[in-house]
């Protein structure tokens, strides 16, 4: 059935999506990249990915995946299939946040060798960076359908999108995408 696909994909991903807002609402002061410029004499990764960010990214959707594992662990979603402990979900949530801040950090990475300023949009690459490092990273510990993974790109770009003029129009982003 297409819906519980959908739902399996969308909980599968949750701790990305989770990581990637919470690196926009903690994030800022000193960047990863410490201002180092590349070889081509741009700015290595930017300013807009910060050492603040990406752990409370990480912190933030670790925990995600811990209260995922505690619905779960009281078999909240019976119907579903759903396996593994409490402890597999928080390592799969920290492997999908970890892969959601790399991913995003590699998106700016490759802006910054484009010539893209640091919050010009970059159309796709903006909405799947952080979607497509969490999932490779997922994939290490908890492989799941390609149909999930095309499903998860596909809706990702729309969610991050809308989750992006929310923030916008919260106040915590400048831009809407
Ligand atoms: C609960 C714990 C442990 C911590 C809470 C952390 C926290 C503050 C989370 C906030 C989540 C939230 C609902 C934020 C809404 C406001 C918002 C969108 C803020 C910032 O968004 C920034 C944007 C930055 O992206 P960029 O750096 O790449 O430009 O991030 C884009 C947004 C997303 C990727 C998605 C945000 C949406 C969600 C977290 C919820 C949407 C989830 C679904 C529709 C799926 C639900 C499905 C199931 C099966 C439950
Ligand atoms: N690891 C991260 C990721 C994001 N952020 C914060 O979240 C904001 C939005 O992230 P994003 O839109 O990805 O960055 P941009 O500023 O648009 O930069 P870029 O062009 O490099 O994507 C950033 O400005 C930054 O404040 C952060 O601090 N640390
Ligand atoms: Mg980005």
């Amino acid at each position: 059935m297409f819906y519980k696909l959908l739902f399996a994909s969308l909980w599968y991903i949750l701790p990305a999506y989770v990581a990637n807002a919470s690196a926009c609402i903690f994030g800022g002061g000193t960047p990863v990249d410490l201002g180092k410029n590349f070889i081509d004499g741009r700015r290595l990764i930017g300013n807009g990915v910060t050492y603040k960010g990406s752990v409370f990214g990480i912190l933030c959707g670790t925990l995600v995946g811990l209260i995922q594992g505690i619905l779960v662990d009281f078999n909240i979603f019976n119907s579903l299939d759903f396996y593994g402990t409490v402890l597999d979900h928080v390592i799969l949530a920290f492997f999908l946040s970890t892969g959601a801040v790399v991913g995003d950090a590699v998106g700016s990475f490759i802006k910054r060798r484009l010539n893209i300023e640091r919050g010009k949009p970059a159309p796709l690459l903006d909405q799947l960076d952080f979607v497509i490092g969490a999932l490779a990273f997922g994939y290490i510990v908890a492989p799941i359908p390609h149909e999930m993974i095309i499903i998860i790109c596909l809706f990702t770009v729309f969610i991050h999108l809308l989750g992006n003029i929310i923030a916008y129009k919260l106040g915590i982003k400048d831009v809407w995408w």
